[in-house]
C-alpha cells in the first residue's frame, strides 16, 4: 500500500533559519521566511501558538464524538465483511444445529439396550431411514440422527457379542437418554439475534455467520484513510543518509489502518511545501486524513497555517499527554460531493505519533466505523511507572500474565520499547507505584 510516492517542491538543503546567525540566541521561527520556506509564496507559517492543552480523556472522548456517527451501512459478502462492524444485529437464518445431530462416532441407539444392529452406516451429510426401539446404527460424529434414536452409544463403550450390540461392563456411568445428542436448536432458533450491532466482524463472526446460513452481512462502510507523510527528510528505501532518516511511520501505521477496521486508500510523502500539503489535503477522497509531522511550531511545521488557511475547525490542538503533546484534530470543511471530513495531525516523533494514534485516530476511526467502544482494561503495573509532573503519560509495556512490565527504550523519537509491547499503560501525572492498576491500551498485532 506503501505508494512512496514523494511530492517535492525539491529539496533545499541550506539550514533553516541561518540567514540570521550571529543575533544572538535567535532561534529560527515559524514567523521566519527560511531557506526551505523560500521556495513557496505560501512559505511562511503564521506562528502557530498553541492554545491550552486538551486533556488526555477528554482528547479521547471529543475525537469519539467527533465522529457524528458511523458510516452508513452497506451490504457485504462476508470475505469482504471482516473488519468491519455489523450495522445490524446478526440473525440466525436456520436452527444450529439445522437437525438432530451424533456427537460421537458410534452407534445410535433406539430405547434400553442390547440392541440389534441395524442398517449401513451413517455418514455426515446424510439423510438416513428411521429407526425402531431395540435397535443400534452405526453413526459417525456429526450425522443426523435417524428418527426413533433415543441417544449415542460412544464406539469405545460399546461391543458387539453375540449378534447384539451392548454396552461394555466398563463403560461409566449410564446411558440416559440424549446422551451425546447435540439437539437441533441447541445454540441457537432460526431468527435469534446472535450479535449485536457494532460487534467487529472477525473470522470467528464469520465463521458463525457461515454456520447460521448468512451470504450477506450488513456493515458499516470503513473509514477512508488517505496517509501524508510530511517532511523533506524523509526517505524510503536503505540507510539514512545525508542528515535525512527513514520513514518509519508509513509502514507502521498503514498495517494499523487495516487492523483497526479502516480502509487505508494510500500513503504520500510530501515535502515541507505548504501548497503542496494544502493540495493534497484539499484533493484527498478520504474520510480522515492522517498526517504525521509538522504539528508543533517548527521552521517547517506548515500544518496550522494549511489549517487555518482551509477554514478548519481544531476541536483538539494539543493534548495534554507525553510523548505526543503537540497532536490535533481538525474537522475540514466539507468534500465538494457534501462528505464530512476530518484531519488527524499525529508529531512526528514515532512514540509520539503512536500516542497520537491511540489518543484520536483510534477513537475517532471505530466510531466512524461503528465498532462498539471497548471497556477500559485495567492491570496492575510490575514495576513503578514514571509519569510526567502533569500530565498522562503512555509508556510501553508488556504483558506479563495478569500484569504489565515497562520497558527500556521508551523516548519520544524511539521505537524500540514499542516494537516489544503489547500495550500502552496510561499513566497519570506524576506516576504511580508498583501494585497500582493502570490502564492499558492494546497495539493491534500482538
Ligand atoms: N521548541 C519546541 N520544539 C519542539 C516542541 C516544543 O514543545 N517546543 N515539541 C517537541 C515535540 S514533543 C514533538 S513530538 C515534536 C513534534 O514535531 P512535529 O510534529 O512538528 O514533527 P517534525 O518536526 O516534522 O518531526 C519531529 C521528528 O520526527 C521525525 N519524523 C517525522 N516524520 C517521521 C517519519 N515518518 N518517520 C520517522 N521519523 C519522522 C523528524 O525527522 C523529527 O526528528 O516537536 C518537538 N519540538
Ligand atoms: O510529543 Mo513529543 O515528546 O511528545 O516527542
Amino acid at each position: 500500500m506503501h505508494e512512496g510516492i514523494t511530492a517535492s517542491a525539491g529539496r533545499a538543503h541550506a539550514p533553516a533559519g541561518r540567514a540570521h546567525e550571529g543575533c544572538g540566541d535567535h532561534i529560527p521561527s515559524a514567523h521566519a521566511p527560511t531557506a526551505r520556506g523560500a521556495k513557496s509564496p505560501a512559505s511562511t507559517a503564521p506562528g502557530h501558538v498553541a492554545g491550552p492543552a486538551t486533556s488526555w480523556a477528554q482528547a479521547r472522548s471529543t475525537a469519539r464524538r467527533s465522529a457524528g456517527g458511523p458510516l452508513p451501512a452497506v451490504t457485504r459478502m462476508p470475505d469482504d465483511a471482516l473488519g468491519h462492524a455489523l450495522a445490524a444485529p446478526l440473525h440466525a437464518l436456520c436452527d444450529l444445529p439445522p437437525f438432530d445431530t451424533s456427537a460421537m462416532d458410534g452407534w445410535a441407539v433406539a430405547g434400553p439396550g442390547p440392541w440389534q444392529p441395524f442398517g449401513d452406516l451413517v455418514l455426515a451429510g446424510e439423510e438416513p431411514a428411521p429407526m425402531a426401539t431395540g435397535t443400534a446404527v452405526p453413526i459417525a460424529t456429526g450425522a443426523r440422527l435417524p428418527s426413533g434414536a433415543t441417544a449415542v452409544l460412544r464406539r469405545e463403550h460399546a461391543e458387539t457379542c453375540g449378534g447384539v450390540v451392548r454396552r461394555r461392563a466398563s463403560a461409566p456411568g449410564a446411558l440416559p437418554a440424549g446422551r451425546d445428542i447435540r439437539p437441533r436448536g441447541q445454540e441457537c432458533r432460526s431468527g435469534e439475534p446472535l450479535l449485536p450491532a457494532g460487534t467487529t466482524v472477525t473470522p470467528a463472526v464469520l465463521g458463525l455467520a457461515a454456520a447460521a446460513g448468512c451470504d450477506r452481512l450488513s456493515v458499516h462502510r470503513r473509514p477512508r484513510v488517505e496517509l501524508l507523510l510530511l517532511g523533506d527528510e524523509l526517505l524510503s528505501h536503505g540507510v539514512p543518509r545525508g542528515g535525512r532518516v527513514r520513514d518509519a511511520l508509513g509502514p507502521l501505521f498503514t498495517p494499523w489502518l487495516s487492523s483497526c477496521g479502516a480502509e487505508p486508500i494510500g500513503v504520500r510523502m510530501i515535502g515541507d511545501d505548504p501548497g503542496l500539503l494544502r493540495e493534497a489535503v484539499d484533493r484527498s477522497p478520504a474520510d480522515v486524513v492522517v498526517t504525521t509531522g509538522s504539528t508543533a511550531a517548527g521552521p517547517v511545521d506548515f500544518l496550522h497555517d494549511v489549517l487555518h488557511r482551509i477554514g478548519a475547525a481544531l476541536p483538539v490542538d494539543s493534548v495534554a499527554v507525553r510523548p505526543g503533546h503537540p497532536m490535533l484534530l481538525a474537522e475540514l470543511p466539507d468534500s465538494t460531493d457534501g462528505r464530512s471530513r476530518r484531519l488527524v495531525g499525529l508529531p512526528g516523533n514515532p512514540l509520539a505519533a503512536t500516542a497520537g494514534w491511540v489518543t484520536l485516530a483510534l477513537p475517532l476511526l471505530r466510531r466512524l466505523g461503528g465498532h462498539t467502544d471497548p471497556e477500559p482494561h485495567l492491570l496492575p503495573a510490575t514495576a513503578d511507572l514514571p509519569g510526567h509532573q502533569h500530565d498522562t503519560r503512555l509508556l510501553p509495556v508488556l504483558r506479563t500474565g495478569y500484569e504489565v512490565a515497562p520497558l527500556p527504550f521508551d523516548g519520544p523519537a524511539m521505537l524500540r520499547g514499542l516494537a516489544l509491547a503489547d500495550a500502552l499503560a496510561v499513566v497519570p501525572p506524576g506516576g504511580v507505584e508498583a501494585g497500582t492498576t493502570v490502564e492499558i491500551l492494546g497495539l493491534p498485532g500482538r
